[in-house]
């Protein structure tokens, strides 16, 4: 009986590996079905159950299961790595995004980008199409007209004064977003990219401000005491805190979205408007071609790209980030330079070095805005760690 017995294992060890293999195969196409959770291993011991009676099996299914439990939790601590876990209808913290882009039919660029990467890192924009394109480099299609950009911000800037009312008051009898009115409607962001007209710029600003103006949004005030009081290390880490420089309760990040490399693809006197949004907007992301555009001067070297961002700062705005500037003596790299004040008017610029791809892409800046603004209300704190997060995010390899 024992000699049988060890003859069959004998035998079924050689043909134990065939077995081997076909687990493998199982194992594999569960895992190709994604049918990996906790229904597997129970599959697994069934299949496994006739070949019991061999230690070598029971052994192997153990190790099969270990190895099967730790992959998964790698999987998922993975996961938890690289993704944010939030519920996109969980909006517990109140925060109200407005993103205000084009839209295209074919393609990534505008509100097609944008929004996508909002709402992929779990928030909820609110979202107004300024244009609706064929594609970013075929303009068919139509521009919003600006009684419809009128009515559907008004709308907002009501429905944000009647929350703010209703709020104060506990009245909560009457309609209109509810929602809304049980959270914090200070927390506004908004984010505007390509507008193709004077007009659609103009509404757009004059909302944003008037509505800054009746909730009453003061800029915001550093406390210079205590600044001074920290030691000069901290205090030069003090300067770098988003929330010393721009009021993350109510902020607008503007892509002055003009051209690029030359190439203008909106009407010419949208440069006027957004001259005069400098005065209003927070955060201006302009690219090379729009900062010359925006300051009147020809980017030819450092000090020029210096000389324009404090000119744009002198306007009103808080934060000037140049998303690329290109020298005729660096081919290989991009520059991104970002600038702001201190409490005692200082310009404080910090540059960036970026490897280049050697192509042009377009929707480049729109996904930079939106991953910007992202960072910005999640993370807070250091501007610089702040811009080093969304680079490492656009980074690609050549
Ligand atoms: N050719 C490129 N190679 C590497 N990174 C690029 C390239 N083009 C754009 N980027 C990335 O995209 C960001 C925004 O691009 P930019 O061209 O300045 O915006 P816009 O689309 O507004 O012109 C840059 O800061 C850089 O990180
Ligand atoms: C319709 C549209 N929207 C947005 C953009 C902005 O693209 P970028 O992010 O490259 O500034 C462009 C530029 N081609 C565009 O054509």
């Amino acid at each position: 009986m024992r000699k049988r017995y060890k003859k069959k294992f004998k035998k079924s060890f050689r043909f134990g590996d065939l077995i081997f293999l076909y687990l493998f195969f199982i194992f594999s196409l569960f895992f190709y079905l994604n049918l990996y959770y906790f229904t597997l291993p129970i599959i697994l011991l069934f299949i496994f159950i006739p070949f019991y009676f061999y230690y070598y099996f029971i052994f192997i299914t153990i190790l099969f299961l270990l190895l099967f439990y730790f992959y998964y939790y790698f999987i998922i601590f993975l996961h938890d790595m690289t993704y944010i876990h939030v519920n996109p209808m969980d909006n517990k913290n109140g925060e109200i995004i407005v993103s205000i882009q084009s839209q295209v039919f074919d393609g990534f660029c505008g509100n097609n980008v944008g929004t996508f990467v909002l709402r992929r890192r779990g928030h909820i924009p609110k979202i107004l199409n300024t244009v609706q394109y064929y594609s970013k480099y075929k303009h068919i299609g139509a521009e919003i007209s600006n009684d419809t950009l009128k009515n559907i911000i008004n709308e907002f800037c009501k429905d944000i004064l009647f929350a703010d009312n209703s709020s104060n008051t506990n009245n909560h009898t009457t309609t209109v977003i509810t929602a809304t009115s049980t959270t914090n409607t200070n927390q506004i962001s908004f984010l505007t990219g390509y507008m193709k007209t004077y007009d659609c710029v103009d509404i757009v600003m004059n909302a944003i401000v008037e509505l800054k103006k009746k909730k009453k949004i003061e800029n915001i005030i550093t406390n210079n005491e205590n600044i001074e009081k920290i030691q000069n290390k901290e205090k030069e880490q003090v300067e770098l805190l988003i929330e010393n420089i721009i009021n993350l309760n109510y902020f607008w990040i503007c892509d002055p979205v003009m051209g690029d490399n030359g190439r203008v693809y909106v009407d010419s006197d949208v440069v006027k408007a957004y001259t005069k949004a400098t005065t209003y907007a927070d955060i201006i992301t302009p690219n090379q071609f729009e900062l010359e555009l925006l300051s009147n001067t020809k980017i030819n070297n450092e000090k020029d790209v210096i000389k324009s961002i404090d000119q744009l700062l002198n306007n009103g705005s808080k934060i000037i980030i140049v998303t690329s500037v290109r020298y005729s003596f660096d081919a290989s790299n991009l520059y991104l330079y970002v600038g702001f004040y201190n409490n005692n008017k200082k310009l404080i610029c910090f540059k960036f070095k970026i490897p280049r791809c050697d192509i042009d892409i377009c929707g480049t800046g729109d996904l930079f805005t939106s991953l910007l603004l992202s960072f910005i209300l999640k993370q807070k704190g250091n501007i610089l760690k702040i811009i080093s997060k969304v680079l490492n995010i656009m980074q690609v390899s050549n």
